[in-house]
């Protein structure tokens, strides 16, 4: 993507985050539960329609998917070469809760693949950015970036990062399953901050075996398999892909590039199937 082009989708996620933030400090959230019980809000909503017209008006001919407005039949959108997807405000228990661990999600999605992906977090107006084979930059909401270099991880323990609100007893099963051959430290967080936390090599491992979708995972996926990692599905162990019929991902388990190795893939396989 084009020097400029980037410039301008760091803008629109800036503006975005602005507008984020601006819900979080009011008194109004405005928030209902929707059909699948999570939370929605005034800031998901405002966020939502700022990317949605800046969007459009840079790439009029490329499809938009995005969790708050209406998904396009499956019948429609399996014929899509690329679409952008969009999760505009991730970790709205997390908003709700003022504890700050909410992001923007964004991805260009090619066939079934994330081919660039944005997260960006509002409170710090900071975001990471990954074009597939062009590595991680970070950027802020003044313009400035610094290209990330994989982390060098030096430690014994594995990392663990889990959800904070959806936290599921399969999860914490697995987690102990791992304890029995590793030391393991837990890091409970919201939204896409889990897989920032990867990149910046703060976690080895995010493991889910409850409900999210496609949006929640995309450009994270992205950054976590660009700096040597994979993201496996729990059932096949083959990576997770994008436009399915059901955009609910099924279980699975990101793994960066110290834990992406056969031996360890085997021991997971072993204790998931077990
Ligand atoms: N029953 C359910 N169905 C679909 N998605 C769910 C869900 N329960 C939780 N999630 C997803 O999990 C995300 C938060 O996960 P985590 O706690 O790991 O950050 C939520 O993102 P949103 O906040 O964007 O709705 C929500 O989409
Ligand atoms: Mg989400």
């Amino acid at each position: 993507m084009e020097r400029s082009v980037q410039e301008k989708i760091f803008q629109l996620l800036a503006a975005a985050g602005d507008a984020i933030v601006e819900v979080y400090n009011s008194k109004d959230f405005a928030a209902q539960t929707k059909a699948d019980h999570t939370p929605v809000t005034r800031a998901d909503k405002a966020s939502s329609r700022i990317l949605n017209q800046g969007l459009k008006k840079l790439f009029p001919e490329i499809p938009i998917m995005d969790e708050e407005n209406p998904i396009a039949a499956y019948d429609i959108r399996k014929n899509w070469k690329q679409y952008f997807l969009i999760d505009p405000l991730d970790g709205t228990k997390e908003f709700i809760k003022r504890n700050g661990e909410f992001c923007i999600n964004l991805a260009l999605i090619k066939g079934t693949s994330p081919e660039a992906g944005w997260i960006y977090q509002p409170l710090i107006r900071t975001g990471w950015y990954c074009q597939r084979g062009e590595g991680v930059l970070e950027f802020n909401a003044k313009g400035e970036t610094n290209q990330l270099k994989q982390p060098l991880i030096d430690r014994d323990v594995i990392c663990i990062a889990a959800s904070r609100s959806f936290f599921k007893p399969r999860e914490a099963e697995l987690i102990e399953k791992i304890q029995r051959n590793f030391q393991v430290e837990i890091l409970h967080c919201g939204s896409s901050r889990k897989q920032v936390q990867m990149v910046k090599g703060n976690a080895d491992m995010y493991l889910k075996a409850g409900p999210c979708s496609e949006w929640d995972t995309a450009p994270g996926q992205l950054m976590v398999e660009e700096f040597g990692g994979a993201v496996l599905r729990h059932d096949s162990f083959e990576t997770l892909q994008y436009n399915r019929k059901d955009l609910i991902n099924p279980p699975f388990v990101m793994l960066n590039a110290r834990l992406n190795n056969p031996a360890f893939i085997g021991f997971m396989e072993e204790i998931i199937r077990e």
